[in-house]
């Protein structure tokens, strides 16, 4: 089960958010609480919870957990999992970057698969660098910016060397993330080709299921939301931003 965090108070103001540890919004809080009530509803009963270190996504698995009576789940936790690094563009307005550098540049950060934004300066105001919960990164290893095949590339090694494991002991795994995260494993899961990805978007807080093969491919390629009408609308509004 992957499931985007609930609405950020950054989502409402449309802004590049990345790495900044945006709170979620009241609308997002609900998202997460309702995203724990669908699993029920499907019964589906996750056995292990893996979250990145960001606080929107930890609080929309809480919330979700609470609502499906599951807060006791184990929970493992990783930078791995975090939003794509948005370089100098966090702390941005979407619309107001579109205006100034134009449709083709803007859809080319947001949304290429390897043209990254600008390098974020350690000492900005929205740089992560000195954040303790990433004291365990080398700097080599600490983003100042990324494109997504960077996400792919450090989001796989926990796929294959945390993820994987579980599935094999049987588990079901759910995976609390992010937009840009999520799209990076969506890809390599459905196998999405470098183009076709830009046209993948992923809403918030409705769990999307994927069941798997023996060789841990999709039974349904892209898998299914839980609420696919909802899914369906947000999935617009997601791909609009900044218009
Ligand atoms: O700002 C961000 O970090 C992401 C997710 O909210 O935005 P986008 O969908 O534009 O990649």
């Amino acid at each position: 089960m992957l499931v985007r965090h609930g609405e950020s108070e950054w989502n409402v103001k449309g802004m590049f958010t990345g790495w900044v540890d945006a709170p979620l919004s009241p609308k997002g809080e609900e998202e997460a609480r309702r995203g724990g009530e669908l699993l029920v509803e499907a019964g589906i009963r996750p056995d292990v919870v893996h979250t990145s270190l960001l606080t929107r996504a930890i609080r929309t698995a809480n919330l979700a957990l609470d609502a499906a009576d599951l807060a006791w789940l184990p929970v493992v936790r990783s930078w791995r999992l975090n939003e794509r690094h948005y370089g100098a563009l966090q702390g941005k307005n979407k619309a107001q970057t579109r205006e100034e550098f134009g449709e083709e540049q803007f859809m080319l950060w947001r949304r290429s698969y390897d043209v990254p934004p600008p390098p974020l300066d350690d000492d900005a105001e929205y740089s992560q660098v000195g954040d303790a919960r990433y004291a365990v990164l080398p700097s080599e290893l600490m983003p100042r910016t990324e494109c997504l095949k960077d996400v792919v590339d450090r989001m796989l090694p926990y796929w294959y060397d945390s993820i994987v494991p579980d599935l094999v002991a049987g588990r079901t795994v759910l995976v609390v993330a992010h937009g840009n995260s999520l799209r990076a494993l969506v890809k390599h899961l459905d196998g999405i080709s470098d183009e076709d990805i830009a046209g993948l978007n992923i809403p918030t807080g409705i769990p999307l299921r994927y069941e798997l093969d023996a060789d841990f491919h999709p039974l349904v390629r892209g898998g299914e939301y839980l609420d696919p009408a909802a899914a369906k609308a947000a999935i617009e509004a997601v791909a609009n931003q900044g218009r």
